[in-house]
């Protein structure tokens, strides 16, 4: 077995998005990790499952505890794990919590953690995440470099030094992956309410959102040159987008989407 590359952690939730940092990680090679979720399936040794915090070691000493429960269950998620937070850095992928906010939870059991928040999202699972990041004061340069190097094994890292633009990031690449997939559900649909088999319209539409992403990624053009680049004057394309770029259709309706979004994660700083 070849070392492990990242440092130890504690994920605190496995479920959507802590499951898919997990599954990046592991491929990755982690040092030996505990997962606390009362869900929790098996993990590949050396790691191990916890269902209950009485389930982890007293002796574990992560260097990260990584908060991947809701918004609504940091205030238990941060009591069940307080004794293993000394020494730790938590990093919270939570919308809307505040690093004052986890603080202040945090000091209702005697601990003073420096926090980081990250803001993945789901491409994680297959290494092709982005990851919004804001490190507050108090992590040191060397914790914040092997944060990092834990997020970068899962994607893409874009740090922000404003703790207020993880709302937007939220809002842009937190929950895009949806706004993505909705895209696809509707050339499906649209597909299917026009004639075509359903397999067909399928495999259009999953292979029109994955290709065209996939050549966003490598292409070292900007996505409107990409977009020109299907344009043919007169053709069907700018007939499309005659639909979708007035003011009132796509632009107005990304921005907003967009802005409830962010609005929402304020609210859920609370
Ligand atoms: N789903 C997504 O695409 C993204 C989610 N997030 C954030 O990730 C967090 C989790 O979201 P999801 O994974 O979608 O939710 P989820 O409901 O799929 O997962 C939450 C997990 O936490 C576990 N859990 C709840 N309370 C716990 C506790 N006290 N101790 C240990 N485990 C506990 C649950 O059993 C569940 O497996 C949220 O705060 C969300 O804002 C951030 C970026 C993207
Ligand atoms: O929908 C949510 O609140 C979470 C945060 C970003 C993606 N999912």
């Amino acid at each position: 077995m070849t070392d492990p590359v990242l440092p130890r952690v504690l994920l605190v939730g496995r479920g959507k998005m802590g499951g898919a940092l997990w599954s990046g990680w592991l491929r990755k090679g982690l040092a030996p990790s505990v997962v606390l979720d009362r869900h929790g399936t098996a993990v590949p040794a050396p790691h191990r499952v916890a269902k209950t915090p009485a389930d982890i070691p007293q002796d574990f000493q992560p260097d990260f505890i990584i908060l991947a429960v809701k918004p609504v269950a940091a205030a238990d998620a941060i009591a069940a794990i307080a004794p293993w937070l000394p020494g730790a850095v938590l990093i919270s992928v939570m919308a809307g919590r505040t690093v004052a906010g986890l603080r202040d939870i945090a000091g209702r059991s005697g601990c003073r953690p420096p926090v980081l928040r990250a803001m993945p999202n789901t491409p994680a699972e297959i290494g092709q995440g982005i990851t919004g990041a804001y490190a507050s004061d108090d992590v040191s340069p060397a914790r914040r470099a092997q944060a990092e190097a834990l997020l970068s094994a899962v994607g893409a890292v874009a740090w922000v030094t404003d703790e207020a633009q993880i709302d937007i990031v939220t809002a842009i690449s937190g929950s895009g992956p949806a706004y993505v997939f909705l895209l696809a559900e509707l050339l499906e649909k649209t597909g299917l309410a026009h004639g075509l088999p359903a397999q067909t319209a399928r495999l259009l539409a999953r292979g029109t959102v994955s290709g065209a992403g996939a050549l966003l990624a490598v292409s070292p053009e900007e996505s409107d040159t990409l977009r020109r680049n299907v344009t043919s004057p007169n053709g069907t394309t700018a007939a499309a987008l005659s639909v979708l770029m007035t003011s009132e259709a796509w632009p107005k309706t990304i921005d907003q989407a967009i802005s409830a979004a962010a609005a929402r994660a304020r609210e859920l700083a609370q």
